[in-house]
Order: C-alpha cells, then sequence, then structure tokens
C-alpha cells in the first residue's frame, strides 16, 4: 500500500508541477491481476483499482492498517468501471456490471475480486474509510427493480445540472450518501459530462469539513481533464488523464474542464455527510 501524508496550503503554493502530483495525483490505479492501494493521511481515506483478469484477487489488510483484515475497522464503497466482475463477501457472491456498486459494510472478512470475462475485465474503483460500525453491505444499481440486498438509485439523487451554454451540463449519480445507502462517513457518486460539456464542479467549491477524491475516466488516451486544485485565491492545475485519480483536501477546491466529455467517480470522507454542505466560491473572486 502506498502512504500519501496530509499537505498544508501554506506549502502547496509554493509546490513545483512535479511535487504537486507527486502528492495529489495517483497516476495508475489499474494494473492487470492485482489490487492497487494509496492510503491518505487526509481523513485516512484509501483509493484503489483492483482489476481481476485471469485470477481471483484477494483483498488483504497489509501492514499498514495492523489490522487482522481491510475492513475490521474500515467500511468501502466500490464502483465497476470495467466489464461485468464478481465479488465475493464472505462467501455470498455479487455479480457486478458496468457502472455498479457496492457498499461492503465494516466487519466484511473476506473478500475477493474477479471478472466474468478475461477478455473484458473488471476495474473495480474503490474508496474506504474509518468505520465506527456496521451498515448493510448491498450492490447498487442505477436503473431496475430492488431487491434482497440490491438498492436501486433514486430518481431524487440523479441530479441533472448546468448547461451547454455554460459548457457543463452534467448528471450527478448519488450512490452512497444517507437515505439512499447507509454509510459511517464514506459518500461515493459518478458524475457524467454530456458532448459538448468539459466543466466538472463550476462553480466550485471546498467543504472544510470533508476532504474528497475525483477519478476521471471514459476519456480518449490523447484527452486529459485539467483539473483544478488550492485555495480559491491560489489555484493550481495538475494534467490528469484517463483512469487517474486525484485528492483534495478539505481546503481546497476541486474541478475540470477537460479537452472532451468525460465522467469522474468521486468520493467524499469526514466531518459530516452532507452533500449540499459547501462553502462556495464565486467565478469572480478566484484567482
Ligand atoms: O460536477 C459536479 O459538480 C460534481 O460532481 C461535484 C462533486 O460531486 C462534489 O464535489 C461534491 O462535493
Ligand atoms: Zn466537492
Amino acid at each position: 500500500m502506498e502512504l500519501r501524508t496530509a499537505a498544508s496550503p501554506r506549502d502547496v503554493k509554493n509546490y513545483t508541477t512535479e511535487r504537486l502530483r507527486e502528492e495529489f495525483l495517483i497516476p495508475q490505479l489499474f494494473f492487470a491481476d492485482d489490487i492497487k492501494l494509496v492510503y491518505s493521511h487526509i481523513d485516512r481515506i484509501i483509493t484503489g483499482g483492483a482489476m481481476p483478469v485471469k485470477e481471483t484477487l484477494v483483498l488483504k489488510a497489509g501492514e499498514e492498517l495492523r489490522a487482522d483484515y481491510f475492513l475490521e475497522r474500515r467500511e468501502m464503497g466500490v464502483i465497476n468501471i470495467g466489464g461485468t466482475g464478481i465479488i465475493t463477501i464472505d462467501g455470498k457472491t455479487y455479480e457486478v456490471g458496468h457502472k455498479e456498486g457496492m457498499y461492503i459494510g465494516r466487519g466484511a472478512k473476506d473478500i475477493t475480486f474477479a471478472s466474468v470475462n478475461a477478455d473484458a475485465p473488471a476495474k473495480f474503483y474503490l474508496n474506504s474509510a474509518p468505520a465506527h460500525m456496521t451498515y448493510p453491505t448491498v450492490l447498487i444499481k442505477r436503473e431496475g427493480e430492488p431487491s434482497e440486498g440490491v438498492v436501486i438509485v433514486k430518481d431524487e439523487n440523479k441530479v441533472e445540472l448546468g448547461s451547454l451554454e455554460d459548457s457543463n451540463h452534467r448528471t450527478i449519480c448519488k450512490y452512497i450518501l444517507p437515505g439512499q445507502v447507509e454509510s459511517c462517513q464514506l459518500e461515493m457518486g459518478m458524475t457524467s459530462l454530456e458532448p459538448g460539456s468539459v466543466w466538472n464542479t463550476m462553480p466550485c467549491h471546498t467543504h472544510d469539513r470533508r476532504m474528497e477524491v475525483y477519478m476521471y475516466f471514459e476519456l480518449p488516451e490523447d484527452a486529459f481533464v485539467m483539473h483544478y486544485m488550492g485555495e480559491p485565491t491560489e489555484t493550481r492545475h495538475i494534467v490528469v488523464r484517463n483512469e487517474q485519480a486525484v485528492i483534495s483536501p478539505s481546503w481546497s477546491i476541486h474541478a475540470g474542464s477537460g479537452s472532451r466529455n468525460y465522467t469522474f467517480i468521486w468520493g467524499m470522507v469526514g466531518e459530516n455527510q452532507d452533500f449540499d454542505d459547501m462553502d462556495h466560491c464565486e467565478m469572480k473572486d478566484l484567482m
């Protein structure tokens, strides 16, 4: 597991491009038949990718957690951005399709990831946070009928906003948050931009009570998103490419403009779970 420490805004404004990328960018999440995990001291979020191709991958706590198993004191959200995969949790199997997700509650011991078809492997994107109690493990689908252990994202949690005129027409699909899928602190969802729209999260915001990680995907190889971070009057950019993630401390804005439309997964962890609790930044005040 790779470890990242927290960073002060007073230091970050002096960072070079290289240092900014070292601290905040996760350049590769998906390695064939491997699990990549990055542990950040910022609210102790773990961001990762599991890409089973021919093998079944076992999620291990590693030395860093000093735990008997990964979710001994943690909860986890998963969204599959690849082909259909299988997540097995303490002997129970869940088939997780493209853009379907899972919330896995604290205490789940044996977790494995597999793909249904090695030619179209699953790519499980993971966010995990410390947890104080166990909420039910569920499979999360965007459409369909709910059933035992399967939750459908409610219409009220598919929020269309922005406009083509403002180059920011997009839909925010909220997978894990209170009233949808209960968790101790983790919130997760996916935002999809319409063709011709390139801006996410503009007008932008900070939220002093939560940190956030963005993972951009559905970008062709040569395309990129200019991800903006930093204090609102000390903005910096990081060039982010397909399937890369970027860590945003609570004091930092997090927004992006792409060379074309794209999709991203956001995950938040921290003091509260109030999605709308944001410190809004007016565009005229950004520097
Ligand atoms: O496009 C957007 O706007 C977002 O997706 C915003 C994120 O969900 C976010 O930053 C929540 O705090
Ligand atoms: Zn945010």
